[in-house]
């Protein structure tokens, strides 16, 4: 649905050439909800305004709907803009207006008749859980409230595309969530095709179908939300990751384990989706003479199902204790021995 092609964004400043987007290539599908994450100054508010027209790549294309969106100008360009809409870290509504006035804004710019718009409003308030707040000024709501109505606004034309820039970065944890499920929710319920640029990991786990990791410019890891977390591959995406798994955490239970179990193996089990529900464990210890204690564990959800993570120690003769890890390895579970001995 959409397609970045050999990408480059160079600014000239004063300073020189400044490369903010570096050989990008994506391919988004529709109705996915599509994660592109990155450190300050990764790229990714670049990227976001290529992806609505803001900004023409210096080499390569964007395209949206087999349109291409960086070649095009004047009347054209609104048209598609239309399709594509974008909500905001700072919610960007006019202060003077009420909720229902936010929301009926981009109804007018449209043209469209006073009769519908009315209605229109009406159904997009419902939608985004502001029943009875119509009235109501942006300076009367919580921040959740305010971000709900940048979402009602940027639904009203029924947009193709939603762009969230940093949409929830400056609320708190649980109205981040509530604002996470209520466009999972708008997702799912309008097969619409969500962009979202951020740099909490959060954010990508709870409602990510996909995600791209953006460094300096370039995105140097992309992939599904569960494979990426369960096994990230560049430094980066492993520093993100161990901020939401508990990996440090994990690290720390291994070091301090490691100088309890003086004999045995300690191992750690990794696991995905249907796995999780599978007693391998269990049926590992029937199996084999040894001792299995479990001693640290923890799960982890993503749209596309969950991952875990398990400290096992095993204790027994070695060869059986060989044969219990191959036979984890065997049940196609990552398996792999942590303890220094
Ligand atoms: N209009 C511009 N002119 C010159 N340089 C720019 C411009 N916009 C962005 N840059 C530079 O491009 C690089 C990428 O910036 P960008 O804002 O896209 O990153 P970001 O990942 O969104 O970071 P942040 O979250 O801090 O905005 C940075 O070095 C930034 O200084």
């Amino acid at each position: 649905m959409i397609s970045l092609k050999d990408i480059k964004k160079i600014y000239k400043t004063k300073n020189g050439d400044l490369t903010a987007v570096n050989d990008v290539n994506l391919d988004i599908r529709q109705g996915e909800i599509f994660g592109i994450i990155g450190y300050s100054g990764a790229g990714k508010s670049t990227m976001i305004r290529l992806l609505n027209g803001l900004e023409k790549p210096s080499t390569g294309s964007v395209t949206i709907n087999g349109q291409e969106i960086s070649k095009s100008t004047g009347a054209e360009l609104r048209a598609m803009r239309q399709k594509i809409s974008m909500i905001f870290q700072h919610f960007n509504l006019l202060w003077s207006r009420t909720v229902a006035e936010n929301i009926e804004f981009p109804l007018e710019i449209a043209g469209v008749p006073k009769e519908e718009r009315k209605k229109r409003v009406d159904e997009l308030i419902e939608l985004v859980g502001l029943f009875g707040r119509g009235n109501a000024y942006p300076s009367q709501l919580s921040g959740g409230q305010k971000q709900r109505v940048g979402i009602a606004r940027a639904l009203a034309n029924n947009p193709e595309v939603l762009l969230c820039d940093e949409a929830t970065s400056a609320l708190d944890p649980e109205t981040t969530d509530a604002i996470l499920d209520l466009l999972l929710d708008i997702n799912k319920r309008l097969n619409l095709t969500i962009v979202l640029i951020t740099h909490e990991m959060h954010v990508i786990q709870k409602i990510c179908d996909r995600v791209a990791v953006m460094e300096a410019g370039k995105v140097v890891e992309m992939g599904d939300v569960l494979q990426v977390f369960q096994s990230p591959q560049q430094k980066i995406t492993k520093r993100f990751v161990s901020k939401i798994s508990g990996e440090d955490q994990t690290k720390e239970a291994i070091r301090e384990l490691n100088k309890s179990y003086r004999s045995g193996k300690l191992i750690k089990v990794t696991f995905v989706g249907e796995q999780t529900n599978e007693p391998v464990i269990s049926h590992m210890m029937k199996k084999f003479a040894i001792d299995a204690n479990i001693v640290h564990g923890s799960i982890q959800h993503t749209q596309s199902g969950p991952y875990g993570t398990l400290i096992v120690h095993l204790e027994g003769n070695v060869s059986d204790v060989q044969a219990a890890i191959q036979f984890l390895q065997d049940s196609n579970l990552q398996a792999e021995v942590v303890s220094n001995d």
